[in-house]
């Protein structure tokens, strides 16, 4: 009979606005271990902002640069808690790595959570314009992208404290 191998790291995977990156730094705080957010990783990585890569490479560029980024931080002998960002669990390569050995959790929220949540922040490049209507449409195309997530949790009316709280106690029910 195989083991099942122990899990590292967490991963946290959702949609913009639902709290990935925030959730983050909060939970591993509670848990006394490393964060890592993709994000701020590529932006180190490539020593260019967000909005900047999309705007001057294109959005497929921005894709490798967010798959490079993802295997170096889970490479880490350390175990972490990892924000990605919401478009990073569209590659099937990026599902297999956080699948390897990562307990994923997936964040959600309501429509008009993340609508309000988003538009107190206009760097992210995907909702420029109408961030209502670029809101639903992505919800939409994304609507099945973050089912594969061991655990999931709806933030719409918790606060960051509740959510980290949920999610330690769903590692524990794991472990
Ligand atoms: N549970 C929550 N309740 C209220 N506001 C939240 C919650 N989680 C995150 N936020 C706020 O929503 C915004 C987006 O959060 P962020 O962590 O950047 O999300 P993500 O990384 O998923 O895009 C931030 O202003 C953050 O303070
Ligand atoms: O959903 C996406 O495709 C994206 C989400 C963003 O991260 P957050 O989910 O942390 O906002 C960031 O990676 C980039 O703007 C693309
Ligand atoms: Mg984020």
């Amino acid at each position: 009979m195989t083991k099942e191998k122990p899990l590292h790291h967490v991963v946290l995977i959702g949609f913009m606005g639902t709290g990935k990156s925030t959730v983050s730094k909060q939970l591993a705080e509670l848990l006394k271990c490393g964060t890592a957010d993709i994000d701020a990783e590529i932006v180190r990585r490539e020593g260019q902002a967000i909005a900047d890569i999309f705007a001057a490479r294109g959005e497929a560029d921005f894709r490798l640069a967010e798959t490079a980024a993802l295997a170096e931080v889970l490479g880490s002998s350390d175990p972490l808690v990892i924000a990605t960002g919401g478009g990073a669990v569209l590659s099937e390569r990026n599902r297999a790595m956080m699948l390897q050995d990562s307990f994923v959790v997936a964040l959600t929220a309501d429509p008009e959570q993340i609508i309000a949540r988003v538009s107190e922040d206009a760097a992210r490049p995907l909702l420029q314009g109408d961030v209502r209507e670029r809101v639903y449409k992505l919800l939409e195309d994304r609507k099945h992208a973050y089912a594969f997530a061991h655990l999931t949790v709806d933030t719409s009316d918790l606060s960051v404290r509740q959510v980290v709280e949920l999610i330690e106690h769903g590692i524990k029910m794991r472990f």
